[in-house]
């Protein structure tokens, strides 16, 4: 990380200090935002809303994860809600012992499926509106999420979740970026044009 704190993580940073991930040998400093609230019922579910003035580069939250196994995800994760709450993961499958002994024992990195604790997974996505960045730190298994800009009161914080083709769900923000287009972007109807050839 590229902000992480020296010294004790046992007296830990103050919240929403700038300031991730401690580099201390075994220990990691949780932090959490002071100003976030989760509101109930907004149009893309529960969501996470800044109660405060927040500036840019704040450290919102570290979320500690766990790690699934590929073929666990794969045949009971993926068929269950709980897989619209997960992040996409490397995987690297435990290497045997007999080949650990080998000079230089190679291991095909996979991917997988992490769940996300702590409120890492109550931020919802927005396309054009994000304003939360997130980090995986595949060593220590945690995900680190900071604010990209200035963040005003009653604003939701929302990150990306990738891909848009391929969300799982409606985008509710789809009305507002339809009225925020620019009238002048070409974008959509040359993705048409290659369609056609
Ligand atoms: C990681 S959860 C986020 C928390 C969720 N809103 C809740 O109430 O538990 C991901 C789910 O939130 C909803 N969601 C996230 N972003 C959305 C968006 N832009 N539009 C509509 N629904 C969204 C979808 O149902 C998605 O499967």
């Amino acid at each position: 990380m590229s902000n992480s704190t020296k010294g004790s993580s046992r007296n830990p940073p103050k919240t929403g200090q700038a300031v991730a991930a401690s580099d201390e040998a075994g220990e990691i400093s949780l932090t959490r935002g002071e100003n976030l609230v989760l509101v109930l019922d907004t149009p893309k579910g529960r969501g996470v809303f800044a109660s405060k003035d927040i500036p840019a580069k704040t450290v919102l939250e570290v979320s500690p994860v766990l790690v699934l196994d590929p073929v666990e995800n794969s045949e009971h994760i993926c068929k269950t809600d709980l897989y619209n709450y997960t992040y996409n993961w490397p995987y690297m499958p435990p290497i045997p012992a007999k080949v650990q002994q080998e000079a230089s024992p190679k291991s095909k990195i996979t991917t997988t499926q992490a769940v996300i604790f702590g409120l890492g997974s109550m931020f919802n996505h927005s396309t054009m509106f994000q304003n939360v960045g997130w980090e995986r730190d595949v060593t220590k298994l945690v995900i680190t999420y900071t604010s990209l800009r200035d963040i005003k009161a009653g604003e939701e914080l929302c990150i990306s979740y990738g891909d848009v083709g391929r969300l799982t769900f409606k985008d509710a923000d789809h009305a507002r970026m339809e009225a925020e287009k620019d009238p002048d972007d070409w974008t959509d109807m040359l993705d048409i044009i290659d369609y056609i050839d």
